[in-house]
């Protein structure tokens, strides 16, 4: 059988995030990584998340990736189509969001869709339109200092109509409340008045629920993991669906474990500073990487003097005003790549050359350099650790490794403790 559901995830953290919502709903889920070559095999599960790393990419690198993805999963098989982004709609006035979403859209034949990054498990909720954070607007909290896509505005109809020449409208929080047939009526309005995107509100899981259902049919599906939730329960209502126990089964990984972050958002700070309470960290400054000097080896034979005993964990990730000053003297996009590349090569060596085979990982970005240069081609999606994370076990590394890819905004304060405990 064809997988249901295709989707076209822009970076590592936020695919095993999706991955993670189809899982828990009963859906067989594989994450395979990067747009699958022609002769990939088509697992036989019922969705399928191809994680791009894309958020931050020129938006026409984003845009031939993501539709190379989305004619990947048409030939597997998929009919419907999911584009998952971040809950906080990570993105600027050039992109990627709107420049991918319009894509996809042409490349369907498609006229409209629907834009709801809401997330009511992790505080992402939305209400006329406006993104919030736990109580906050959006660009109130610290992702209004994010290294690389900064969010100053929480108005999401404007957000993306930087990002669109398609016209953005709006389905109210009373429309969801009136239910299934109120929300397709209201999409069906905007869709004859030529717009391209509505922007869904949605304050809490019923609310996505009854989205779920009355937009399952939908080409083309955008939003967070959260716009996911709903979707299993309509496929099988739909007879699409069959009832599949076991949809998070992964096998044991036993080995050496370390954490890795390069996400400078405020959970990681305080999950870092939570673990420093009582295990070994080893700090990375840009700085120093920029000067020439050897920090991966530094990092290296710290991590090698412990990890034998127990887990260590290597970050670059740092508060706001030291993030600032590093980019001021090497550039934003300069710093983000020369810390993932030294957070990567350090991993890397943690895996090939000292036995660990349970790694946790912070950070979007982070996760995609430290997955690909892991070679890892795909993900067995095991049961949640905290919402949004999944454990996970790598396909296409020369022994399978048990690795958690956490989203730099998630995660309790004892989230890498956890993780080490709980993930296969
Ligand atoms: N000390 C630092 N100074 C500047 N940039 C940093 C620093 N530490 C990490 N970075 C970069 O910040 C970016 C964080 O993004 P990401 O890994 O996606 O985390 P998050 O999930 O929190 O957004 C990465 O490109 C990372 O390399
Ligand atoms: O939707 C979310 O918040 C996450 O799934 C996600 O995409 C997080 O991205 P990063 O914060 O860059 O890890």
């Amino acid at each position: 059988m064809a997988p249901i559901l295709g989707c076209v995830a822009d970076d590592f953290t936020g695919a095993t995030d999706l991955a993670n919502n189809l899982v828990r709903g009963g859906m067989r889920t594989v994450q395979l990584i990067g747009v699958p070559g022609p002769d990939t095999d088509v697992p036989d599960v019922d969705a399928i998340v191809v994680a791009l790393k894309s958020r931050t990419n020129p938006a026409a690198e984003a845009v031939q990736m993501s539709v190379a993805a989305l004619d990947w999963l048409k030939t597997a098989g998929c009919q419907r189509f999911l584009f998952k982004y971040c809950s906080t709609f990570d993105s600027t006035d050039e992109g990627n969001i709107g420049p991918v979403a319009d894509a996809l859209l042409d490349r369907l034949g498609a006229d409209f869709t629907i834009a709801c990054p809401a997330f009511p498990e992790t505080g992402r909720t939305i209400f006329k339109g406006h993104l919030f954070v736990g109580d906050q607007l959006l660009s109130d909290t610290h992702m209004r200092h994010h290294p690389l896509t900064p969010m100053t505005d929480s108005n999401l109809v404007q957000v993306l109509g930087r990002q669109t020449e398609r016209k953005v409208g709006l389905i109210q929080h009373q429309d969801i409340q009136r239910g299934v047939e109120a929300i397709r009526a209201k999409a069906a309005d905007l869709r004859r008045d030529d717009y391209g995107y509505a922007i869904l509100d949605s304050v809490d899981d019923d609310q996505l629920h009854t989205a779920g259902e009355a937009l399952a049919d939908l080409d083309l599906i955008t939003g967070g993991s959260g716009i996911a939730i709903g979707l299993p329960e309509a496929y099988r209502k739909r007879g699409l669906l069959k009832a599949s126990a076991g949809a998070n089964e992964v096998p044991a990984i036993a080995g050496k474990a370390a954490v890795v972050a390069g996400s400078c958002s405020a959970a990681t700070l305080g999950q870092i500073a939570e673990w420093e309470k009582a295990h070994p960290a080893f700090n990375i400054d840009p700085l120093m990487l920029a000067d020439g000097a050897d920090v991966v080896g530094e990092a290296l034979a710290f991590a090698r003097a412990r990890v034998a005993d127990g887990p260590v964990l290597i970050y670059a990730s740092a508060p706001p005003e030291t993030v600032k000053a590093i980019q001021e003297r090497l550039g934003r996009a300069e710093a983000g790549e020369m810390v993932e590349g030294a957070v990567a090569q350090i991993a890397k060596a943690l895996v090939d050359e000292d036995g660990v085979r349970r790694l946790v990982v912070a950070g979007g970005e982070t996760s995609g350099a430290v997955v690909s240069a892991l070679g890892v081609t795909g993900l067995h999606i095991g049961a949640q650790i905290d919402p949004g994370v999944p454990g996970t076990v790598t396909l296409g590394t020369a022994e399978p490794i048990a690795l958690a890819l956490k989203s730099g905004n998630f995660g309790a304060p004892d989230f890498f403790e956890k993780a080490l405990r709980v993930m296969p």
